[in-house]
């Protein structure tokens, strides 16, 4: 069997086959898949049969678990959450915002792995905003204004006691297991343009889910500024849009890739499982 690496045509991603990844991989074929990972994104595995055992030992081949704070695992798993609504769920859909996987974090996951269990007929697209590209295409004058300005990100808009997950929504029927805690106030800076850790591009870094302020901007300043990048960073030529398939794993790069859910698909179950790969030394 060999590997196959199909790119989407769009503004990243890519369909790869010939590989069974419900078994061990050799070192090559480890190899082989995180370099068109760092050069595609996102990368979709078809027409797979995959445990959790198996999603586990995978996320694995790339670094080590993430650390995934505010939702709870599923059970017997410590590493393995559900993303998950209900045919008749009413509640505001779960990751709308555009955002990169628990950037308030000190060092955020690397990569996030989702694999596809039940897919509704339509709509449940995963859109994907490629962060190098909106760098590289920004109008100049828009790039000197950001450049050297630093973020500060937190998650208490959506899992602080107060925030989105909160008492808000606690009355609500989510079917997620999503825990808020005080914690979610905290905050941690990034820079609004940053190298990836393993290719050294520069990308945006900008992430509209966590981003409370910029630093030394007054907030309707830092608000203003924020709007008008990420108009630029989610326009249409930044865009890859992800169809599910069930049994499909995909694994995208949150150094470089912004992310949303998107709804479309009530009356129908969507239940997908995830893993997060820590940067580790990277
Ligand atoms: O449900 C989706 O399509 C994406 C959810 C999400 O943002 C995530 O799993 O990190
Ligand atoms: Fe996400």
């Amino acid at each position: 069997m060999s590997i196959s690496v199909e790119p989407s045509g769009q503004a990243c991603g890519a369909r790869v086959t010939g590989v069974d990844l419900s078994r061990p991989l050799s070192d090559d074929t480890i190899k082989a898949l995180r370099g068109a990972w760092l050069e595609h994104h996102v990368l979709a595995f078809p027409e797979q049969t995959l445990r959790d055992d198996d999603l586990e030992r995978f996320t694995q081949y790339f670094g080590p678990f993430g650390e995934d704070p505010f939702i709870a695992p599923i059970a017997g798993r410590e590493h393995v959450i559900a993303i998950e609504r209900r045919a008749d769920e009413q509640a505001p859909l779960f990751a709308e915002a555009w955002h990169s996987d628990w950037s308030f974090q000190v060092t955020p996951p690397i990569g996030t792995c989702l694999y596809g269990i039940t897919i509704p007929p339509k709509g449940g697209e995963t859109l994907f905003a490629n962060q190098h590209k909106a760098l590289d295409t920004l109008p100049t004058e828009l790039r000197q204004r950001i450049e050297g300005l630093v973020a500060i990100h937190s998650a208490k808009a959506g899992y602080a006691p107060d925030g989105m997950y909160g008492e808000n929504d606690a009355a609500s029927d989510r079917s997620m297991d999503i825990r808020p805690s005080p914690e979610a106030e905290a905050v941690q800076t990034h820079p609004l343009i940053r190298r990836h850790s393993e290719t050294g591009r520069a990308s945006l870094y900008s992430c509209l889910g966590y981003i409370i302020g910029i630093e030394g901007m007054s907030d309707e300043q830092a608000v203003e500024l924020m709007m008008e990048l990420y108009a630029w960073q989610t326009r249409d030529e930044n865009l890859y849009t992800h169809e599910w398939e069930e049994g499909m794993l995909i694994m995208w790069d949150n150094r470089c890739l912004l992310h949303r859910a998107t709804g479309g698909y009530d009356g129908h179950d969507r239940l997908l499982h995830r893993t997060t790969i820590g940067a580790g030394g990277l």
